[in-house]
């Protein structure tokens, strides 16, 4: 008799690496992904017994996920809902699972038909937890590198014994955008609010003065949720991607903020999560997701 419980598992096959080149035409589309399947429920005999009569193997979920993009893919998320649709009615015992996306963004080099270079400089990220019949979508991007050269500054911090930062009402912020919203419907048009809420997400970035990244993230936040009604939830995760005005005075030149170090690291790291007034949050559906958002 052991004295230890299995007390939750999840397992697949993880950054399955697929292209699909639809050609009906000459003018070919590309879809570019890193698919994870991973499947949850009665696994208990697998873990206790070696008992592998559950056990869907990972191989099959690797080659299940390649024999569907045959059919085609639309949109990571809906590519992610027929993986869950599948494995949870193919077999009694799988109740639920993570399936998890990246996409990666690419552009036709002078409007070619079939070549193309590697273009959106940010990675699209989808996630569907399923639980029952209970189904999570929550999608975003990482890697959307933005930067306004004024209409930010930083002020009115403590003051103690360590503190050298000069207070600026004018300084570069940058930063490496990630960010995950939560869906509370899976009535959308995936790729039309993908790119809705990236844009919404951008002008934000942009449209007011900033007292700090952390100001910033809500001003974003509060665009997506105002603007977006399938958007509950809404985390980011944000370097400030600091720089620092250079000092010229040895060569006598001044230095009205025109030329700067960027600064690689240490980057102060901003991390916030937001959710729409009233709405329930659901912690569980973000477990598994790595880092902050
Ligand atoms: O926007 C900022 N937020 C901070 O928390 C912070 N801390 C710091 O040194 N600079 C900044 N800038």
């Amino acid at each position: 008799m052991s004295n230890v419980t299995l007390t939750g598992s999840q397992y697949g096959k993880a950054e399955n690496r697929l292209v699909r080149i639809t050609r009906d035409t000459d003018r070919h589309e590309i879809e570019d992904l890193n698919v994870t399947s991973q499947l949850r429920g009665d696994f208990d005999a697998a873990h206790y017994e070696g008992d592998n009569s559950h056990v869907v193997a990972t191989d099959t979920q690797k080659n299940t996920i390649f024999s569907f993009a045959r059919d085609g893919i639309g949109s990571p998320e809906e590519f992610l809902h027929r993986l869950a649709e599948h494995f949870t009615s193919s077999f009694d015992w799988v109740s639920g699972g993570r399936w998890a996306a990246e996409q990666f963004g690419w552009s036709r080099i002078a409007d070619h038909d079939h070549t193309f270079y590697r273009s959106a400089p940010e990675v699209r990220t989808a996630v569907l937890v399923r639980d029952g019949d209970d189904e999570t979508y929550i999608s975003g991007f990482y890697g959307l590198t933005v930067l306004k050269s004024t209409a930010s500054g930083f002020v009115g911090y403590p003051k103690d014994p360590y503190t050298t930062l000069p207070e600026t009402e004018d300084r570069i912020m940058a930063t490496d955008i990630a960010c995950r919203w939560r869906y509370n419907t899976s009535d959308v048009d995936f790729n039309a609010s993908y790119e809705a809420i990236k844009k919404t997400i951008m002008e934000a970035f942009g449209a007011e003065y900033s007292k700090a990244l952390q100001h910033t993230l809500f001003q974003m936040a509060e665009a997506v949720v105002e603007n977006h009604p399938e958007v509950d939830e809404i985390r980011f995760s944000c370097p400030n991607k600091h720089h620092f005005t250079s000092d010229l005075s040895h060569t006598n030149q001044d230095n009205p903020n025109v030329v700067f170090y960027a600064a690689d690291r240490p980057y102060g790291l901003i991390e916030a999560n937001f959710a729409r007034e009233g709405a329930a949050t659901k912690d569980e559906a973000w477990v598994g997701i790595a880092g902050y958002c």
